[in-house]
Formats: structure tokens, sequence, C-alpha cells
């Protein structure tokens, strides 16, 4: 019982349901017993009742005859036990016999507060007629049968209540084993469910029988089953999707290129980092502007709602637009920026808003823009180039064959620039050259053009002439301001320029023979002597044909064994003794006849062809040399002279070396020249180059002395064994004081660095009393000998051998 009770206490308090059900259950099944029962009971009664009727109908039919025979016989001690007979009977309680006429008969009682029923009857006699001998009431008490009645109903009442309570009780147990329990598991595994337990299938604690997996609570389960297999999925798609999401927005966050994200009236709903980054607006500040109105600049905006008109339709109609614009940062610096304007499209192809990508394309446009400088300018100078020069050339023939005016085409060459960027290097040549420019140009007005065409060439276009004398004002006054001197490396140099001057459409009315005729009397001004100009001539076309015609002739000139060495003897200033030779070069050309080197070598130089006829030289040198000393036993010197370009060669050492070991000369009777003005170059590889030869024995000697820039200095610190003073000095010697005062200066300054000395171009005996006289050791000039061909030296050599 108790068990039972706390049972009931649980489904009252943790089961509702099952005592609701229990409720009702008892309600129910009680009102219906009741209700049966109380049918039960009333025909129960009603069958009490008429067994009562029946009672006293049988005692009608069993006594009506024996009382009426009782009577009839006035039997009164047989009536009064047939009376009392009756009124033994069960449930009679009273009866009142009348007999006729007006004696009655009364036996028993009638209970007070009791409910009876009473049935009267006739008593007849059947006879000669019918006599009424009188008339019976019984009367029966109902006590009885309401007493019955009352027990009854307890009874059923008790018994129904009980089994409808125990079999509530048994249907709640049935329920609460195979729905209740469950529905309480699917109850908490619903007010469990979560996004973190979404793993966990419901189950339900019951046998997995075949009835069990089809009945409705399988269904229910199946069901959240697949509800939370369903929404596992959806939370997995929504996990996938946020993560694309995030990883987008992340993307365009973290994106090189800047992002703007516009609704679908432009009005900027998201800005990512680059974008404030690049333009300077903080992200949040310019929510909701227009992208072409975020600067204050007023004119910024005019120009933009164009723009932005334009970029709007375009991207309506096209569905696209790409440019580049040139936007403002907010500190109002303005950038270049590579756009790329698209609609953002929804599922029905509806623009919802715009996206603009943009790219800082500054360095690009920066790098462009230096592209094409540099494809049209030169850029040590600044000035157009040769491509740029040709197009305004072109121009400017256009515009005077329309007006009918001339143009002036100048052709300008620095004089010795070669020569100054060997000596004093590149730096002070790019130094020239950009002052030369500035010259050039300070002498011309703004409708010409002054143009590099490359090395120290100059172009100047004089557009618009009247006249062709203008052309030769402009040339004189960039003579005039080429003339003060250009301070380069610390020092003062003079350079010049030569000029030619081709006019349009005087000398020809195309641009490529313009610059040709040009070119060929700039050469024609070079010749005339330096810091010239010349007015092209036809007769020019020939000198430039001529040069050119050279440069071919050279190409061939080592194969076809053209050149020759000549040589001239060096002897001792006090003694006239013989102690060297200086291999001079020379060309002999069938054509050209005898080509002396002033003629070629620069030539040679400017070609590159130095460096192989270089190389024959040296060679030939060396082997006269030898071949002096096996077939005469005259053993003397050789001197070689080698050209700044030539010195310069990577493989110029090793031509040496190569040329004393293939003739087997000493390499102390080897003396090489090198120019003044090469040694002033003052770099490190013309160090190392003199140091390596010196080392190998070979004797140095510095030639021309006093042409160059007479910077003393140096001769200390290479290691010079001579120096030869240009014949230019020794000629006016006897003449000039000052020469002769500066040769006797270069002399004892030579000597006091401990180098000999050799004075060059000696032609007069007086000459020679001179530089005996001012202790110059060794001599060279015509005085003693011409250069001569290798024949004509040995017969020299055999008349005049006086050998050291
Ligand atoms: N007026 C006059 N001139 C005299 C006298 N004595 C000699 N000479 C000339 O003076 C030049 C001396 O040579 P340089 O100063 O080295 O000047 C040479 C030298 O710089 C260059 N040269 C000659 N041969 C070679 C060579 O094989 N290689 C290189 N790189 N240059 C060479 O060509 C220059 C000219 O050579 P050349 O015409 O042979 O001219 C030679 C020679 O003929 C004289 O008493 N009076």
């Amino acid at each position: 019982m108790q068990k039972l009770l706390t049972r009931l206490q649980r489904f009252r308090t943790g089961s509702p349901l099952s005592f609701r059900l229990l409720a009702y259950i008892i309600v129910f099944s009680s009102l219906f017993t009741l209700i049966s029962s109380a049918i039960q009971i009333h025909s129960d009664y009603r069958k009490d009742l008429s067994q009562i009727d029946r009672r006293m109908k049988v005692i009608e039919t069993g006594y009506t005859s024996s009382l009426a025979r009782s009577l009839w016989a006035l039997d009164q001690k047989l009536l009064q036990t047939q009376l009392e007979g009756i009124l033994s009977l069960p449930d009679i309680v009273h009866l009142r016999l009348k007999i006729e006429p007006d004696s009655e008969l009364v036996m028993g009682t009638i209970p007070r507060d009791g409910k009876t029923i009473s049935h009267a009857f006739e008593l007849t006699h059947r006879g000669d007629g019918m006599f009424t001998l009188g008339e019976l009431t019984v009367t029966a008490d109902l006590r009885g049968v309401y007493s019955d009645m009352r027990q009854r109903v307890v009874e059923v009442l008790t018994t129904q209540f009980l089994k409808t309570f125990l079999i509530s009780i048994l249907i709640i147990l049935i329920f609460q084993h195979f729905v209740a329990r469950h529905l309480s598991t699917m109850a908490s595994y619903a007010r469990n469910f979560s996004l973190n337990n979404l793993s966990q299938p419901l189950k339900l604690d019951r046998p997995d029988s075949p009835l069990n997996r089809h009945d409705e609570l399988a269904q229910v389960t199946d069901a959240i089953n697949q509800m939370r297999e369903r929404l596992v999925a959806d939370v997995e798609r929504q996990a996938r999707d946020a993560e694309e999401i995030r990883k987008f927005s992340k993307a365009i966050e973290q994106s090189p290129s800047s992002v703007l994200i516009c609704d679908r009236q432009w009005h900027i709903e998201f800005a990512n980092h680059k974008f404030a980054q690049l333009t300077g607006f903080d992200a949040e500040s310019i929510i909701g502007k227009h992208p072409g109105m975020l600067s204050e600049d007023a004119r910024a905006h005019r120009e933009n709602r164009q723009l932005w008109q334009s970029i709007r339709l375009q991207v309506q109609r096209v569905g696209v637009w790409q440019g580049e614009i040139n936007s403002v940062r907010k500190n109002g610096e303005r950038f270049w920026e590579q756009l790329i304007v698209t609609p953002i499209k929804n599922s029905n192809g509806e623009a919802t808003g715009y996206l603009i990508l943009g790219e800082d394309i500054s360095i690009r446009k920066r790098y462009e823009q230096q592209l094409l400088r540099q494809a049209n300018y030169d850029i040590l100078t600044g000035l157009p180039n040769r491509m740029l020069a040709l197009d305004r050339l072109k121009l400017a023939l256009a515009q005077a064959r329309r007006e009918s005016s001339l143009v002036g085409v100048m052709f300008l060459d620095l004089d010795n620039f070669k020569h100054i960027n060997d000596t004093l290097g590149h730096d002070a040549g790019d130094n020239l050259l950009i002052e030369a420019a500035r010259r050039i140009s300070s002498c011309l007005r703004g409708t010409s053009t002054v143009a590099r065409l490359g090395g120290d060439e100059f172009l100047v276009i004089l557009p618009g002439l009247t006249g062709p004398e203008a052309t030769a004002q402009v040339a004189e006054r960039i003579l005039k301001t080429f003339a003060p001197p250009y301070l380069l490396n610390g020092q003062e140099v003079f350079v010049t320029t030569s000029i030619g001057i081709a006019i349009f459409p005087n000398d020809s009315d195309n641009s490529g023979t313009l610059l040709q005729h040009a070119d060929a009397a700039m050469y024609q001004a070079k010749h005339k002597g330096k810091s010239a100009y010349a007015l092209f001539t036809p007769e020019m076309t020939e000198v430039s044909h001529e040069r050119l015609q050279m440069e071919s002739l050279m190409r061939r000139a080592l194969e076809q064994n053209e050149f020759e060495l000549y040589y001239q003897p060096i002897v001792r200033t006090d003694s006239g003794e013989l102690c060297s030779a200086e291999a001079l070069l020379r060309w002999n050309n069938p054509g050209l006849g005898m080509v002396m080197p002033d003629r070629f070598i620069p030539l040679a130089e400017e070609t590159g062809l130095i460096t192989p006829i270089g190389e024959w030289v040296m060679r030939e040198a060396c082997f006269a040399a030898v071949r002096w000393k096996e077939t005469m036993g005259i053993s003397i010197g050789i001197s070689v002279n080698v050209s700044p370009r030539q010195f310069r060669d990577p493989g110029f050492i090793f031509t040496v070396m190569n040329a004393l070991e293939a003739s087997g000369l000493n390499p102390q009777q080897l003396e090489l020249e090198i120019t003044e003005r090469l040694i002033l170059d003052n770099t490190i590889e013309t160090a190392d180059i003199l140091r390596q030869l010196d080392q190998s024995g070979v004797r140095l000697s510095v030639d021309d002395f006093g042409t160059g820039y007479s910077a003393l200095s140096y001769l200390k610190s290479y290691p010079f064994d001579t120096l030869k003073i240009d014949k230019s000095f020794v000629r006016d010697v006897m003449t000039e004081q000052d020469d002769a005062a500066l040769v006797k200066a270069i002399i004892n300054m030579a000597h006091s660095l401990g180098l000999r000395v050799i004075a060059e171009g000696v032609e007069e005996e007086a000459q020679t009393h001179f530089l005996q006289h001012e202790g110059c050791d060794y001599s060279q000039g015509y005085f003693y000998s011409r250069p001569l061909p290798e024949d004509a030296f040995r017969e020299w050599l055999e008349t005049n051998h006086r050998v050291r």
C-alpha cells in the first residue's frame, strides 16, 4: 500500500499526465460504475417489489378460496390459523379482513414510518349465487427491500470503487511503463536538447521488438531523431556557411586591394583596412558617403561628379567599369588608383549594391612615366634623346613646309671628349656632358630643341628661321658659351665643340639626310681646327664618305697585312749613343697610300680596332728587337705606344706578357709609352695594371708630358721610369723663354723624382746643346733620324751603331 502511495505521489508530482489520467479514469469509471450499479440496484429493487407483488398475488390465489370457505363456515379458528399463516409470510406485516357486513379482523401492525405496500382482494362464495363474504387487505412492509437495496448500494459502490481504483492503478502502471516514462524521456531529451549534444540520438529504454519498432512512440522517436539529424545538417551547413562568410570577410578585410561595398544608392556600407591605409580615411567616418565625395576638396568633387556619373552608367550598361583614376587622399595628396567597379547581384540578378576594388598604382605610374621619359629623354642630361629629337625634327620640317620657313639642324660634338672621359674618368665625363647640355640650352630660345644623340653628340633644331644666317649666329653663341673653362675633378679644363650645320630645305628636305649633312659639316668643322662651325656644302658628303670608307678598310687592314712598324732611334743626349727605338705605326693601304697614325689611330680607338692592332704592334716590336740582337748583335730597348682604350682592355697585360714570351725579349728592354692623360684617370685599375707591368720588369714612360693637365703629383705614386717631354715644348726651346723654362723645370722635377727624361722632337743641333746643358738624359727627333721602316732602320743601325 505504502508503495502504491509513493507511486501515486510520484505520479502526482513527477507525472502529472499519469496522475490526471488516474483521476480521470477513477472519476469516469466511478461514474460509470455508479450509473451501472444504480441501474442494477434499481432493477434489483424492482425485482424485490415485483416479488412482493407476486407474493400478494400468490396469497390471493392461494388463500382466497380457503379463507372464503372458513368465512362461509364461520370457522374462526381456521380463519385465524390461515391469517396467521399469511402473516408469517416474508414482508407481510398487516392483515385487515373486513367481514360482511360490518365486522373486521385485524392482525399485525403497520410500521409507522416505514413504506408499505397493500393489496386487497374479495372473498366470495360460489353457491347458488355469488356471495361476497368480505375483503382481505394484505400489507407488506418494504423496509426489508429498502434495507437490502441500501446494503447492495454500499456493497456495489465499495467493490466497484475498489475495482475501478485498482484497475486504474494497473492501467496507470502499464501506461507509465509503456508510455509515460518514455514521454518523460522524450521531454527530458527535448529539454536538454542543445547544439552541444546534437550528436546523441534519442533512445527509449525498451526492447527493440518488431512491435515496439512500429508503434507511435517509435514514430515520435524517429521523428525527433530525424528532426535532430536535419538540425545537425542545418547546423553543419550553417557552420560551413559561417566559416565561408568568415573566410570571405577576412579575405576582404585583409585584401591587398582596397575594397568598398556600396548600397544600391552608392552609399558606402563597408570599407576594408587597405582602403583606410591607402586613402587615410577612417572606415567608420565614410560609411553612408558617396565614394567620389570623400575628400573635402571642392575641385576633386567637381572632377569626381562627372567621373562617377560615367562609372555608374557604364556599370549599369556593361556590368563593369575598369580604369585608372587620380584620387585624393585625406591629407589632400593625390595618387593613382586602378579601380574595378562591379554590381553585387542577388539571386534574381538585381543589383543590390556595388563592389569597388582599388589598387595603388602610383609606383607603376611613376615607373611608366619614367619609362616614357627614358624612352624619350636622355637620363644624364634630361635632354630629349635621339628618338624624340627625330620626332621633333619631323614636326619642325612639317611646320616649315606649311609656313615656308627654314629649319636649321646643328650637329655638335665635344672636342676631345673621349680623351677627357678616358683620362679624368667617367664621372668627370658625365659632369662635362651635363654642363655642356646646360650651356648649349642657354643659347637657344623656347621653340628650339636641343637633344643628346648619344656619347658627346648633341643635336640642335632651330625651327621657323627666315634665313640661313641665323644658324651661324646661334653656332657662334654656342662656341662662345664653351669658352670659359669647365671645372672637372677640381681642375679647370677647356673644352670646345665643333658644330656642323645643315638647313632645310636648302640642303635637303628629308630629316635623315639633313642629319647626315650636319654630321658631315661637323667633321669638316673639326678639321678646320677645333671650336669651329661649318655649314654644309655638297663636297662634304665626300669627306664623310671617306671616313666611312676608311673605317671599313681599316677593319680589313690587319688581315691584308697593311700595317707596318717604323722605328725611330732614341739616343743619349750627351753622347749621341743609341739606347733604344720607338716603334711607330704606319698603315700602308693600296688605295689610301701611306696613312699616318694621327689620321687613323683616333678612328681605331673609336671603333675599338685599336685592341687587335695594338696587339699586333706589341708582338711585332718585341720580335724586331730580338731580331736586331740575333742578326746584328745590337741589344737595344724598344718603346711601344699604348693608347688609353688599349690599356684598359682586360687582356692588355696578357697581350704584353704573351708578346714577351713569344719573342723571348727581356722585359727590361720593353718600354710602354703611356700618355699623361691616361694616368690622370687615377683609378685603382690603372694603378694596378701599372704595378703589375712594373713587377714583370717592363719599363714605363709617360708620353707627351706637358700636353695634359700637368699634374705632377701622380708621377710619384706610379712606377714610371721615364718621362717624355712633348715635342711641342722642345720645338721652341731656343726661341720661347717660357718653353725653355718649362723644359728646364720638367727635367729638374723628373730627376728629383728619380725619373729619366727623353726630349721628343729634337730637330736642331742647338736644341741638343740646350738639352745637354739642362741634363736631359735622352733625345729623339729628326735631328737624329726620322722614323724608318725596319730595313732602313737596320741600315741606320749599321752606320750609327754607337750603342751604349
Ligand atoms: N715634328 C716632329 N715630329 C717628330 C720628330 N721626331 C719624331 N716625331 C714624331 O713625333 C711622334 C712621336 O710619337 P708620339 O708622341 O708617341 O705620338 C704618336 C703616337 O701617339 C701615335 N702612335 C704612333 N704609333 C702608335 C702605335 O703603335 N700605337 C699607338 N697607340 N699610338 C701610336 O701616333 C702619334 C704620331 O705618330 P707619328 O706620326 O709617327 O709621329 C711621331 C714621330 O714621327 C721631330 O723631330 N719633329
